[in-house]
């Protein structure tokens, strides 16, 4: 399995500060990952760095196996679809023409995502949020990239809706061999349609394993790393959680 995408010792950050350190992560052909991590973690900021939109303070990426300093332009020539955690469709052109300059089939999205069909001629702006991702996923996993860069994909979109998308990205990976890289706040959904997981904390990678032990170790990762306490202790200054109340006697 070749890996087509990796980072080592990667810092990245903004103003020449970095907020990430020491990132170690690897992607495969063929493989979801999943980075889970709480608000501030640094999953955004590792995404912005892999796409090239961010520099790299130390440490290297590579894709296919060679170092890129690219901008995200050039890497996006060269095989990477990024999704970023803003709604990316023109909202006055046409789901239609908003797959055609992607360079994306309209019969290639709805394929993928049949519900489209009826919305082809609507303005980007007037689709439902899912609808709007939906169209996103097409257009991104349109062009059948190498690596797919997705953050939050499904926030604030219905239950049914993020599994319509998650399900997207397996099958991409699956069957077109995509490796793909996502960050999800669904952590349950999202290890059950992943193959590994990263978690991250104060801008490190915190755990690396596979999604089947993930999910074992669910309660263990969402207290330690996704709760509101764990979010309040990541915090500079944050105080460490209120003790369990006794119990009773
Ligand atoms: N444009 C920016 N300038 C300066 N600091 C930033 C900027 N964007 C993010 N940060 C800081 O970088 C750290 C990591 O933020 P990042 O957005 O990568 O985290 P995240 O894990 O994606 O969080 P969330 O789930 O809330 O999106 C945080 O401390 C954040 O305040």
């Amino acid at each position: 399995m070749s890996t087509v995408v990796e980072t080592k010792g990667l810092a990245s950050g903004y103003g020449g500060q970095p907020v990430i350190h020491d990132v170690d992560i690897a992607v495969n052909a063929g493989e979801v990952v999943c980075l889970l991590g709480n608000n501030g973690a640094g999953k955004t900021t590792t995404m912005l760095t892999l796409s090239g939109e961010l520099p790299t303070l130390a440490g290297e990426i590579l894709f296919d196996g060679v170092v890129t300093k690219a901008p995200l332009h050039r890497r996006a020539r060269n095989g990477l679809s990024y999704v970023t955690e803003e709604r990316s469709v023109f909202k006055s052109m046409s789901a239609r023409d908003n797959l055609r300059c992607g360079g994306v089939s309209p019969a290639d999205a709805v394929q993928l995502f049949p519900e489209l069909e009826k919305c082809m001629g609507t303005r980007g702006g007037l689709l439902s949020g899912g609808e709007q991702q939906m169209l996103t996923l097409a257009r991104a996993l349109g062009r059948n990239p190498r690596v797919l860069l997705a953050d939050e994909l499904s926030l604030g979109l219905a239950p049914l809706v993020v599994d319509r998308l998650l399900a997207a990205v397996r099958r991409a990976a699956t069957e077109a061999g995509t490796g793909a890289l996502i960050v999800e706040q669904h952590a349950r959904k999202a290890m059950r349609y992943s193959d590994r997981v990263y978690v991250m904390s104060r801008g490190r990678i915190a755990m690396a394993l596979s999604s089947e032990e993930a999910q074992a170790r669910l309660g263990e990762i969402e207290a330690t790393y996704l709760s509101a306490d764990a979010v309040a202790q990541a915090l500079p200054g944050g105080k460490p959680p209120p003790p369990a109340p006794a119990p009773p006697v």
